[in-house]
């Protein structure tokens, strides 16, 4: 294996030192948190960029966290592997604001204005025109791009057709026309226009008969700033019935009728890549085809090493029970399976490249 991320490299420096205190001063702004909130945010900061990575005695999840530990309880975070050492801030933060007792989605103000805004209506009037695979599986591919944490310090981003640096849309049609309706599992990233992005795709392949049935496993806590949790499937579901198109009514009697499940699993919280998957996971992402969507399910589908980008992905993901396509605007430095000559400084953590790669054993 190719060396691990760890926070020494510089992208993943800049997502703690820049992207975390402007991350913690919107949540400050956003809620009515008292000075033991606040202190505790502020603590938390200050120890990531200082100290000791800690496991507190009276931690509820303690022996989760134990279970996935992998050393690093007890040295400095600096030197933490970037993947296990941000899902483990997320968890702090969430302790940090009492989410584990009041329940209260510290990123829900941010993930209901973008389900409020106007500007949905006008961006998704494409609804209303007949919709191809290809275009609802680059609506989902793109619609990645709209993830808030993203946009704590990279602004808008416009990933393009032509900015696609791998693209095995082809095959995966190819895989889905001969071997469907398959039982399709989306492991889902953002919720607001990704989530109401991805639901388009999952209709498509429902109508389509491509797919017999389709699982959405949503994280089961609020995390990673705006990843879907399964609230966040219902408020996106509701939204998309106001949209043009049909697809959110379609979705509610899918839902109804058992062929849209609505799922979570511990382990999508956890600070692992998919490699350490528990072995029910395993055997649900094992039937059908699995959509892993978005930056960060792609760092733990091939695993967060400093890969040379020529690696082939389906070499990467051999271990997985059964087919898999990723959907990811590139926005970390993890890269396989794409040409990386000649490309300009920071393309792989810009938010301007995409891809979809496809694998089956
Ligand atoms: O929402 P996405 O596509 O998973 O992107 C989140 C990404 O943002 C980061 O937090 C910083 O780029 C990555 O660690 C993570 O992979």
């Amino acid at each position: 294996m190719p060396p691990v991320i760890t926070l020494e490299s510089s992208f993943a420096h800049q997502v703690f030192h820049e992207r975390h205190p402007v991350l913690v001063q919107r949540l400050k702004d956003a809620h009515p948190y008292g000075p033991a909130q606040r202190t505790a945010l502020d603590t938390l900061l200050e120890q990531t960029h200082t100290g000791v990575i800690t496991l507190a005695d009276d931690a509820f999840d303690r022996a989760q966290w134990l279970d996935w530990d992998r050393g690093h309880f007890g040295t400095p975070w600096a030197k933490a592997p970037f993947l296990w050492a941000e899902s483990y801030f997320y968890r702090l933060l969430l302790g940090a604001v009492g989410y584990f007792e009041t329940g209260v989605d510290p990123f829900g103000p941010a993930k209901t204005a973008e389900l409020r805004s106007p500007s949905l209506d006008s961006d998704y009037g494409w609804l209303a025109e007949p919709l191809d695979f290809d275009a609802v599986l680059l609506a989902s591919l793109y619609g990645n791009r709209a993830d808030l944490g993203f946009q704590l310090i990279a602004g808008n981003s416009t990933a393009a057709h032509d900015q696609l640096v791998a693209d095995d849309s082809a095959a995966v049609h190819a895989f889905l026309r001969r071997n469907g309706p398959l039982p399709v599992t989306f492991v889902l990233d953002n919720a607001g226009r990704e989530l109401v992005s991805d639901l388009v795709f999952a209709d498509h392949l429902l109508t389509s008969g491509l797919a017999g049935e389709i699982t959405l496993h949503t994280k089961p806590v609020p995390y990673y700033v705006s990843d879907a949790t399964i609230t966040d499937v219902g408020d996106c579901l509701r939204r998309l019935r106001d949209l043009p198109g049909g697809a959110g009514n379609r979705l509610h009697e899918a839902a109804a009728e058992g062929r849209l499940r609505i799922r979570t699993h511990p382990f999508h919280c956890s600070p692992l890549s998919f490699h350490d998957m528990p072995a029910d996971l395993r055997a649900e992402l094992g039937a059908g085809l699995t959509v892993f969507k978005g930056d960060l399910n792609y760092r733990r589908l091939v695993g967060d090493f400093h890969w040379d980008a020529a690696t082939p992905f389906g070499e990467t993901v051999s271990y997985l029970p059964g087919p898999a396509v990723a959907l990811r605007i590139l926005k970390s430095e993890v890269v396989v399976g794409a040409e990386h000559h000649g490309r300009e400084p920071g393309w792989r953590t810009a938010g301007t490249h995409a891809m979809v790669q496809f694998a089956h054993p």
